[in-house]
């Protein structure tokens, strides 16, 4: 039990019905959640609106409510508190509730469209393998210090997150590393946070149908610094346009890291190969396993991040040169008869899908076809769909366009949005096949000797989302079964 004043502490209150000396049980801001003596805070969603399931929280049992707005029929054995922003409110009491985990151990977030999950899990690993208990908030999964819990979220709502803390400082975890999505900024769900330090990967389309406009979803993801305590440290890619704009306001100590730019942290890429990367950094020869300039940039901002929480820099340059990669980014291997290569990548925006086939065409010979799948999800940014489609047929061979969770969405609509994209010199190179069992078996059909696959957009998922159905469908399978039975 907590005393509902406790959990106030720091909250913008502009009124109080009632009394705040009461004990509650937890937090709660779905009604269909709520048990006795909790306190219910309405939040107004993008579906719906909490302040209409107030009745229906204090019928479940709750003590105590927290509105934008109160509600014309009040009840007096009810408390209610009347705040500027409730999701605001509900960060700042989820992270009273758990006693401020984030203040106990070096919370580092990492925000940008693309490369968050793969900087956050080789930070997970890098600090993990030199003997740190370390704790990690990510797409894939929540980890504390070796223990895998399944989430749903990149960034999941604030009780979550502080509960999770909660747990990785009963554990003795000294360093967490967490995605920052731009969902996650803008619901205010790491307001309250203590952050050590925060890291910018990049910025470019994604998203819009949630944000208005390119412009306020790179605000959204500047507010992240803009909150920065002036004790942490702010690490940008300056090589992106949007680095510099992201850190123009922040109070935390500005790092950059670039391939191109003279700034803090520079590297120069050796060698770019199939099987790693030779990167040269502060002097120093540094192999990874990474593929990719992008990858480039992610190993150079792990770099960064260890220097800047203190760490020796050869033992952090041993141990990056032995992290794996991630699961789902850039995932491959290679069948033994006919030396077909299949890659499986998490690439879901333009950008992502351009630097993955990029990477490929920079490494692979004149005689290797490039065989591309991809689809485009439902419920989200439609806007991308013939980018997409555009710079698959432009950087492969032959593109085949399929389904990647149509969610509520007919897959067709999708996938006529995505041929609209691709250009008439292309259309001979794209073909469509929306089941993508079936897209699957083609592209491995189609594959001759030393061939590459490319299938991209669901990277770690196992499963497709259909009607709010998951059903059971892993790239990595699939292809490993197919590629295996066609070399029998
Ligand atoms: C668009 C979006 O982000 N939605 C999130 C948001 O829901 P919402 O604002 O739509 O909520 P709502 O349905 O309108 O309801 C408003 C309020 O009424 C409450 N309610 C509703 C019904 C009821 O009977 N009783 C009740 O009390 C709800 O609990 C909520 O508090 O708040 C919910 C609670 O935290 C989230 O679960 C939900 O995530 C949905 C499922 C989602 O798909 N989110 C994705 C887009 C997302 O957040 N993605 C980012 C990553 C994106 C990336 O990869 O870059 C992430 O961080 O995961
Ligand atoms: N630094 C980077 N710059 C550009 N593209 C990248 C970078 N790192 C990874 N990618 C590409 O983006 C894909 C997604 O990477 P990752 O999962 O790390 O991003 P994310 O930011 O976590 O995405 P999400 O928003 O879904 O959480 C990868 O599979 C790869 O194709
Ligand atoms: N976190 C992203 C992941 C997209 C992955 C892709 N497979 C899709 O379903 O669109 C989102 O929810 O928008
Ligand atoms: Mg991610």
């Amino acid at each position: 039990m907590k005393k509902l004043r406790d959990l106030l502490y720091k909250v913008s209150i502009d009124k109080v019905v009632g009394v705040t000396d009461v004990n509650v049980e937890k937090i709660v801001f779905d009604s269909r959640a709520v048990a006795t003596d909790d306190v219910f805070v309405a939040i107004k969603g993008t579906a719906s609106d909490g302040h209409e399931y107030i009745e229906k929280a204090i019928e479940l049992g709750a003590r105590a409510m927290v509105v934008e707005e109160l509600p014309t029929d009040q009840n007096s054995d009810v408390t209610y508190v009347v705040v500027e922003n409730s999701h605001k409110a509900l960060a700042l009491m989820a992270a009273n509730f758990y006693e401020n985990p984030s203040r106990d151990m070096k919370l580092v977030g990492v925000t940008g469209t693309n490369g968050k999950t793969t900087t956050t899990s080789l930070l997970y690993q890098l600090f993990k393998n030199l003997g740190y208990k370390t704790g990690l908030i990510s797409t894939v999964e929540i980890l504390i210090d070796g223990k895998s819990i399944a989430t749903k979220h990149t960034t999941p709502d604030p009780m979550t997150i502080n509960e999770h803390l909660d747990a990785m400082r009963g554990a003795g975890v000294d360093y967490c590393f967490m995605e920052v999505s731009s969902h996650g900024i803008a619901q205010e769900r790491v307001t309250g946070l203590h952050f050590a330090g925060g890291i910018f990967t990049n910025l470019s389309h994604d998203h819009l149908d949630y944000h208005a406009t390119f412009a306020e979803y790179r605000d959204v993801k500047k507010r992240f610094f803009d909150e920065l305590p002036a004790t942490a440290f702010a690490i940008y890619n300056k090589d992106d346009k949007n680095g510099p704009v992201m850190v123009q306001n922040t109070k935390a100590i500005k790092l950059g890291y670039a391939l191109k730019t003279y700034t803090d942290y520079q590297a120069q890429i050796l060698e770019n190969q199939f099987g790693g990367l030779l990167l040269k950094v502060n002097g120093h020869e540094l192999w990874t396993k990474m593929i990719g300039e992008f990858n480039a940039y992610n190993v150079l901002a792990i770099y960064a991040c260890a220097m800047e929480l203190g760490l020796t820099e050869l033992e952090v340059l041993e141990t990056i040169s032995k992290l794996d990669g991630v699961a789902g980014r850039f995932q491959y291997f290679t069948t033994a008869k006919s030396h077909i290569t299949a890659i499986i990548d998490y690439a879901h925006t333009p950008d992502a899908l351009k630097n993955v086939l990029e990477t490929i065409n920079s490494i692979r010979t004149k005689n290797e076809n490039l065989i591309t799948v991809v689809g485009c999800g439902g419920d989200r940014d439609n806007t991308k769909r013939p980018i997409m489609a555009n710079i698959a047929t432009s950087l492969s061979d032959k593109v085949i366009l399929t389904s990647d969770n149509p969610r509520t969405e007919d897959p067709l609509t999708i996938l006529k949005e995505m041929e609209s994209g691709v250009e008439p010199q292309n259309f001979k190179k794209s073909i469509t096949i929306a089941d993508r069992e079936q897209a699957i078996k083609t592209a491995a059909n189609m594959a001759g000797e030393k061939d590459i696959i490319l299938i991209a957009g669901k990277g770690h998922e196992t499963y497709q989302e259909i009607n709010g159905i998951r059903h059971d469908f892993d790239d990595r399978l699939k292809i490993t079964t197919i590629l295996n039975q066609l070399e029998k």
